[in-house]
């Protein structure tokens, strides 16, 4: 009975066909069909424990026996139950990669879009339809060269280096706000049409502020040159990311590719900055290096292999502008380019500009509403800001029909912005002891120097001579050498006087332009004769009297102008940087101070 029993068991776990199958590899049929009791328990050990050999002890066998089917119906369940967990994690994974699969279909199909980014697309899409003071701007600015005023001679020059088979890089010198940008702009749309120069129609013309441009040294950000992005830190493209596969991303220099790159105050540009832009005028090619990229690998995309391998191409002309002085730019810089001189505006220039910015806005002015302007500015730029801050007014007040603007208008306007006249006249018809005016440049802004000097006697022999302590150590010098030159003309001991010289304003001037002014007013001091008060002086003073040649005149005659100086002396050697369309003052050539002398007092 217990074989019986074993034997239904086997068969219920294992099925007939294995018994039968086991039973005749092992030819066994012979002893499982006996009716011998060790015959069958034979079989059975056999069968299960795998043993052939006597048996000796049938209970012991049949124990064995079961002991061993126990086991192996519980590893057979063990398994089957591994078996199944293992079958059922599958299949919910298989799920969910299906539906992944789908979800990266349907969002193929969708284009990555939802209810969300379409609402924010069409938002952005009605903010550009919507259009401020920029509007007013473009359509006051200049559309033709002609249309800028008083910078012939620089756009010619620009014109000249631009124009050609071979167009050179330029840097633009300036005040702010005088049509450097807008030239450079027209010039390439006027060079572009021209057969023999490499410009083709669609050649850009990228503008950017060197002031915003900014980079780290790590090369991780730089929008200038381009930069490498990381796969895993700065969100390179996901494909690329999960491949591990840094991304080059190209600058400003390839957008310009083939065109222009402006860069606006080119001189606030970082200076290591400079030098890779330097470098990459040079190569007309940016390098792009990652220690992540492997060129073996065969996932890299076409496109990134040639950026890393050839880098990215970036063969423009640069043109830089700047309102600081040539000195100031880096001289490498300097080296590589043509320069060319926007000259400040005149009265007459800030007149035409309103004239035409009026024109171009259709509307019309009273006569002198464009001379009032020309009182609060001497930038382009911001006569034409005025000007649509007038037009505002007016439309605000009567509506946008049938502008007129008053010079009622023009004053309210103007008093509002609580802006001032930005010249004062300084000049007056009379003379005076002890003063006279020099000349100075800012920012290729010049302007009139009040210099005065006092003069006491000194019993004891042992004058002094002060002069403001904020002056530049050049202006110092510019002192002692007049007082030399004086001690000279009146043949008598200098420290004989204390002299107090002084610039009006706060001393914060620097150079030797105001030496032969400084000799003037400290000899009008010390013999007390009286100086004209409509005439200006530059030039450097040196210790036999002569007048050296000093930078700016431009600027300078252009200052003298504004504060109503009636004569201009500058030194012989300027004669040819004398602007040839300057009206309204006389300019005098001098090389010596006893010229300077005659014509003052
Ligand atoms: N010489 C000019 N003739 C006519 N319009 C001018 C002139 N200068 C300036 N403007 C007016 O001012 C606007 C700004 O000028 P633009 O940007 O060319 O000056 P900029 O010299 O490049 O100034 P910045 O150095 O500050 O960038 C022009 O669009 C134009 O309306």
């Amino acid at each position: 009975m217990q074989i019986d029993a074993i034997i239904e068991l086997v068969k219920k776990i294992w099925g007939e066909e294995f018994i039968e199958k086991t039973v005749e590899e092992k030819d066994l049929s012979k002893e499982i069909e006996s009716d011998s009791i060790e015959d069958k328990i034979y079989a059975l050990q056999k069968m299960i424990l795998d043993e052939d050999n006597y048996i000796d002890d049938p209970i012991d066998a049949l124990n064995r026996i079961e002991k061993e089917i126990a086991l192996l119906v519980a590893r057979t369940h063990i398994e089957n139950k591994i078996e199944e967990d293992v079958e059922r994690y599958l299949e919910e994974k298989q799920e969910k990669f299906i539906d992944e699969i789908r979800l990266n279909i349907i969002k193929k199909q969708r284009g990555g879009e939802n209810s969300k980014t379409i609402k924010k697309l069409e938002e952005l899409q009605k903010l550009e339809k919507v259009k401020l003071s920029k509007s007013i701007m473009e359509i006051m600015r200049p559309a033709r060269l002609n249309e800028i005023i008083g910078q012939d001679i620089a756009v010619k020059c620009i014109l000249s280096k631009l124009a050609s088979p071979y167009p050179q890089h330029i840097l633009l010198y300036g005040p702010p706000g005088v049509g450097k940008t807008t030239a450079a702009r027209l010039a390439l749309d006027i060079t572009k049409k021209i057969k023999y120069t490499p410009f083709r129609k669609n050649s850009p013309f990228i503008e950017v502020d060197g002031t915003t441009l900014r980079w780290d040294p790590r090369e991780i950000m730089n929008p200038l040159l381009g930069s490498v992005h990381d796969p895993i830190y700065m969100g390179a493209k996901r494909d690329l990311a999960e491949g591990g596969i840094p991304e080059p991303k190209t600058g400003l220099v390839t957008d310009a590719h083939g065109g222009v790159l402006f860069i606006d105050e080119i001189g606030e540009l970082d200076i290591m900055l400079q030098n890779k832009l330097l470098k990459v005028l040079e190569d007309k090619r940016v390098n792009f290096s990652s220690s992540y990229y492997d060129p073996d690998d065969e996932n890299v995309p076409a496109y990134i292999k040639k950026l890393f391998n050839e880098g990215a191409p970036a063969d423009f002309i640069l043109i830089g502008a700047t309102t600081r002085s040539p000195e100031e730019i880096n001289p490498a810089l300097r080296s590589r380019c043509m320069e060319v001189y926007f000259q400040p505006l005149s009265k007459k220039d800030i007149i035409q500009i309103v004239k035409n910015a009026a024109e171009k806005l259709k509307i019309t002015m009273d006569e002198n509403v464009p001379e009032i302007i020309s009182q609060y500015t001497m930038e382009g730029r911001k006569a034409v800001n005025i000007l649509a801050d007038i037009y505002g007014y007016v439309v605000y007040n009567r509506g946008n029909d049938n502008i007129n603007i008053t010079e009622k208008d023009a004053f309210n306007a103007l008093a509002l912005s609580r802006l001032i006249p930005h010249c004062i006249k300084k000049a007056f018809n009379k003379k005076e002891t002890g003063s006279i005016f020099g000349l100075g440049v800012n920012g290729f802004i010049g302007s009139t120097l009040e210099i005065e000097a006092v003069a006491f006697r000194n019993k004891n022999n042992d004058g002094k001579i002060r002069f403001n302590d904020t002056a530049g150590s050049m202006a110092k010098d510019s002192v002692f050498n007049a007082s030399s030159v004086i001690r000279k003309i009146i043949d008598e001991d200098i420290s004989a006087y204390d002299i107090h010289v002084n610039i009006v304003g706060g001393g914060n001037v620097d150079g030797p332009s105001a030496g032969a002014a400084i000799t003037v007013a400290m000899l009008s001091a010390v013999t007390g004769k009286p100086v004209r008060q409509d005439v200006a002086v530059t030039g450097e003073i040196s210790l036999t009297g002569n007048i050296k040649p000093v930078g700016g005149i431009i600027e300078k005659i252009h200052g003298a102008i504004q504060a109503g100086i009636k004569t201009v002396l500058i030194p012989e050697k300027n004669k040819k940087d004398i602007p040839s369309c300057v009206e309204g003052i006389e300019i005098i050539p001098v090389s010596h101070i006893n010229e300077v002398l005659e014509l003052v007092f």
